[in-house]
C-alpha cells in the first residue's frame, strides 16, 4: 500500500492541503508540560517530576520516569497506556499507596509524601477509588458494602443508613439494598463500588480500569453515571484505562504513558484529532475507520496503463471546521467520487474522523491540475492521502 508521506506532500502542494511533516517517527517523552491553570487558580493535583523504580530479577524496572502534569478541579482526566506503561503506579501515587522515589504529588498544594499516618487517613477519605473487579464483600449486602467505610469510621447507624440510602438513590440501586453481590450484574456491582467510593463525600475519585470487566452497554451506563456525578458533585475524576473509547466518552484531557514516560497530553479532541506519538496512534487504531480488508487486498501502488480508481483518505481533525464537513466541499471531488467507508465523531464539540473515497484516476488527475490554480480546494480536509489504486472492475 502506498501511504508514503511523499504522496501526501505532493498532493498537498497541488491542492493546498497541509500534511503533517512534523509527525515524529518514534515516541520521545513529551516536553515537560504543565497545563497552565487560569490565572490565580491552583490546580487540584500537581505531579512534579515523579519517578518510580522497582527491582526485578532482570534489572531495574522504570515504572515512572520524570512524570509531570496537573489536573484541574472538577476535571475528568484520563491516563492511558499499554499494559505495564505505569498507569496503576501513577494512579496509586495520588492516595499514597505508592510513594515516588523522586518528585512529589500535591493535592490542593499539600505534598502527599510529607503526610504523617493521621493526615494520610484523612486524605484517603477525601479520595474515593473504584476498581476493575469491584472489590465487594460477597458475604455482605449492598447496603452493608456501601456503609462499611462509615462503620469503620465510627459513624452512628442512623446516619449511615441515611447516607447509604441517598447514595443508592444516586446510583439507581435503592431496590437492591438488601441483595448480595452474587445476585448483581457487573454494571450493578460497579454502581455499588461507586456508591461505596462516595460514602465519605470525597473530592477526588480514582477509577482503576473501572469499565474493563463490563459489556459495552454497562460500560456506557457507568461512564454516563461518572460524568453525572462529576458535574453534580464537582468531583475531580482521574481514571486509568487502556481503552481509548473510554477516554473519548468522558474525559476532558488525556495523558498517554509509554514505558513510564509521558509521550503526549492535552485536550481529548486535540489528541484524537492529531496524535503526535506513535504510542497514541497505536492506541487509537481500533477506533479508526481503517481500510476495509477486502479493499486492502485489492490495493496496488501503481495502475500502469490500466484504467482504475484511486483510493483517497480524507482526514478531519476537528480544528479548522469543528462543526463538521461541508458536503459542498466534498462535492468538489466531482460526480464520479464515491464515499465508501469512514465516519466522524463529535468530541467535545469538534467533529473529526476520516472518510475513504474512490475516484476514477482521470477525475483525480483533473482535480489535481485544477487544484494547482485553486489552493482553497478541499480546505475542509486537514489531510488527504492517496492510499493506492484499484484496477477497473470488468
Ligand atoms: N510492586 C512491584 N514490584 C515490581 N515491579 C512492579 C511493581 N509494580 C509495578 N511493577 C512494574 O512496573 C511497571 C508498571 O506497572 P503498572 O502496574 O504501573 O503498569 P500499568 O500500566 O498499570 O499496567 P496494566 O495495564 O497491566 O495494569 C511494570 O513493568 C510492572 O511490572
Amino acid at each position: 500500500m502506498n501511504t508514503s508521506l511523499n504522496t501526501a506532500l505532493n498532493i498537498s502542494a497541488l491542492i493546498g492541503v497541509e500534511a503533517n511533516p512534523s509527525t515524529p517517527a518514534t515516541d520521545k517523552p513529551a516536553a515537560k508540560a504543565y497545563t497552565t491553570p487560569a490565572a490565580g487558580v491552583q490546580p487540584h493535583l500537581v505531579f512534579d517530576n515523579i519517578s518510580r523504580q522497582y527491582p526485578s530479577p532482570t534489572g531495574t524496572v522504570h515504572a515512572l520516569r520524570e512524570v509531570s502534569f496537573t489536573v484541574a478541579r472538577g476535571e475528568i482526566f484520563g491516563i492511558i497506556g499499554r499494559s505495564g506503561a505505569g498507569k496503576s503506579t501513577l494512579l496509586r501515587s495520588i492516595n499514597a499507596l505508592e510513594i515516588p522515589d523522586t518528585g512529589a504529588v500535591a493535592i490542593n498544594g499539600l505534598k502527599v509524601g510529607s503526610l504523617d499516618e493521621d493526615a494520610l487517613v484523612k486524605l484517603r477519605r477525601r479520595i474515593g477509588m473504584i476498581f476493575q473487579h469491584f472489590n465487594l464483600l460477597s458475604a455482605k449486602t449492598v447496603r452493608d458494602n456501601v456503609g462499611l467505610p462509615l462503620r469503620v469510621a465510627g459513624v452512628a447507624p442512623e446516619q449511615i443508613r441515611a447516607r447509604v440510602d441517598a447514595l443508592l438513590d444516586l446510583v439507581g440501586l435503592r431496590d437492591k439494598a438488601d441483595v448480595y453481590p452474587a445476585k448483581l450484574s457487573g454494571g450493578q456491582k460497579q454502581r455499588v463500588g461507586i456508591a461505596r467510593a462516595l460514602v465519605h463525600e470525597p473530592e477526588i475519585l480514582l477509577c482503576d480500569e473501572a469499565t474493563s470487566a463490563l459489556d459495552p452497554e454497562s460500560t456506557q451506563s457507568i461512564l454516563t453515571l461518572l460524568r453525572d456525578i462529576s458535574s453534580k458533585m464537582g468531583l475531580t475524576i482521574v481514571l486509568i484505562t487502556h481503552d481509548m473509547a473510554v477516554i473519548r466518552e468522558i474525559c476532558d484531557r488525556v495523558l498517554v504513558l509509554n514505558h513510564g514516560q509521558v509521550v503526549e497530553q492535552g485536550e481529548v479532541w486535540r489528541v484524537f484529532g492529531d496524535p503526535q506519538a506513535e504510542a497514541t496512534r497505536a492506541l487509537l487504531r481500533p477506533l479508526q475507520h481503517g481500510l476495509p480488508a477486502d479493499l486492502a487486498a485489492q490495493l496496488i501502488d501503481d495502475l500502469g496503463n490500466q484504467a482504475g480508481d484511486v483510493l483517497l483518505s480524507l482526514r478531519f481533525n476537528g480544528s479548522a471546521h469543528p462543526q463538521g464537513v461541508s458536503l459542498q466541499q466534498l462535492a468538489l471531488l466531482g460526480p464520479d467520487a464515491t464515499l465508501i467507508h469512514g465516519g466522524l465523531d463529535r468530541i467535545r464539540g469538534h467533529a473529526q474522523g476520516n472518510l475513504l473515497v474512490s475516484l476514477p484516476v482521470a477525475s483525480w488527475e483533473a482535480i489535481k491540475i485544477r487544484g494547482g490554480n485553486n489552493n482553497d480546494r478541499f480546505q475542509g480536509a486537514d489531510f488527504i492521502e492517496v492510499l493506492g489504486y484499484v484496477p477497473a472492475r470488468t
